[in-house]
C-alpha cells in the first residue's frame, strides 16, 4: 500500500563545530515539522566536515549513549519530539577499529529502524580538480537498506551510491518501494555534470520517486558542496529543488503519479535479466 505524504529535505552546511552542526539540524527539523513534513531528510555527513582526515574524530558508535554518541541520540530525540520519520543524513560511525559512513533512519517513536552503511565508497581522482579517497579510512557496508514507513517502503543510499543503477534496482524492485532517498554531498566538479542527471535517471530507470538532500555550499570549506537538493518524480521530472543556500525543500509525494507512470510504460516488466549478465 502506498499512501501520499509530505517529504522535507533539510539542506545545510556542516562545519567543524559538532554542537553547532546539531543545533542547525535541530532548527531545520523544527522548521520542516512546522511545514508539515512527515519524512525528514538530512544531508550526508551532517555532524562533521566532509574530509577523510576528520572522520575518526567525529565518529560515533551506534547507538552508544547520549554522552558518547550525541548525533545519534539527537536524531532519536528529534524524531520522538516531532513524531516524524527522519532519514538522518549520515555520520561517520565507529565499530571496533572500523569506520563507516552511515545513515541512521529513525521512526516517530525514537527507535532506529535501520542504519545504512554506504555500500560504494567514494574514490575519485580528476586531475587538477578533485582527489578524494574514502577507502583510505572507511569500510564499505554490505547491505542494501530499505525501511518501512506507513506511507511506503523507502530505499536508502548515500551519495556515491547514487551512481550505481544496479543498487537502485536492488532497492526498487519490490512494488511497495515508492521512494529512493540519497543523503548526499556532491562537489563542484561532478555536481554540475552528474547530480541532476543521475537523480532523474534513477527515477526513470526504476519508475520511482527519488530525493537527494545535499549539504549547502560553503566556499571557504575544504570540500565545496554543490547543493541542489531535489525531488524527482517517476517520469523524471524535477518536482522541487533548491540552489546552494541553506534551506528546506518541501514536497508532497503523490503516488497517483507513480501508478500512472507504471501503468503507462512497462519497463519494470520488460526487463530481460537473462541477457544482461552475458
Ligand atoms: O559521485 C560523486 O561525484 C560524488 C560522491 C560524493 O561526494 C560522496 O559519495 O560523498
Amino acid at each position: 500500500m502506498l499512501r501520499n505524504f509530505r517529504l522535507v529535505l533539510c539542506q545545510f552546511s556542516a562545519g567543524h563545530d559538532k554542537v553547532a552542526n546539531l543545533s542547525k539540524a535541530r532548527d531545520l527539523i523544527q522548521q520542516a515539522t512546522a511545514a508539515g513534513g512527515q519524512v525528514i531528510v538530512l544531508p550526508e555527513c551532517f555532524n562533521s566536515p566532509y574530509s577523510t582526515k576528520y572522520f575518526a574524530d567525529y565518529a560515533e558508535e551506534i547507538p552508544g549513549t547520549p554522552e558518547t554518541s550525541p548525533s545519534v541520540h539527537f536524531l532519536l530525540e528529534a524524531a520522538r519530539n516531532h513524531q516524524v520519520h527522519i532519514i538522518g543524513g549520515s555520520i561517520p560511525e565507529r565499530e571496533g577499529n572500523k569506520l563507516y559512513n552511515t545513515s541512521i533512519c529513525v521512526s516517530p517513536d525514537g527507535q532506529i529502524l535501520k542504519k545504512h552503511r554506504k555500500v560504494h565508497l567514494f574514490d575519485i581522482n580528476v586531475p587538477g580538480k578533485i582527489v578524494f579517497f574514502e577507502s583510505d579510512v572507511l569500510t564499505a557496508g554490505n547491505e542494501p537498506t530499505i525501511i518501512e514507513t506507513p506511507y511506503c517502503k523507502i530505499g536508502v543510499g548515500i551519495c556515491y551510491d547514487l551512481r550505481f543503477g544496479e543498487y537502485a534496482w536492488t532497492l526498487s524492485k519490490s512494488e511497495d518501494v515508492g521512494l529512493l532517498v540519497y543523503p548526499g554531498n556532491f562537489n563542484m566538479t561532478t555536481g554540475p555534470k552528474h547530480w541532476e542527471l543521475l537523480l532523474r535517471s534513477r527515477a526513470v530507470d526504476n519508475q520511482i520517486f527519488v530525493a537527494a538532500c545535499s549539504q549547502a555550499r560553503n566556499t571557504s570549506s575544504e570540500y565545496v558542496s554543490y547543493g541542489h537538493s531535489m525531488v524527482v518524480n517517476p517520469w523524471g521530472e524535477i518536482l522541487s529543488s533548491t540552489e546552494f543556500d541553506e534551506g528546506l525543500v518541501v514536497q508532497d509525494i503523490d503516488f497517483g503519479v507513480l501508478n500512472e507512470n507504471r501503468g503507462s510504460i512497462w519497463t519494470r516488466r520488460h526487463k530481460r535479466f537473462e541477457l544482461y549478465e552475458r
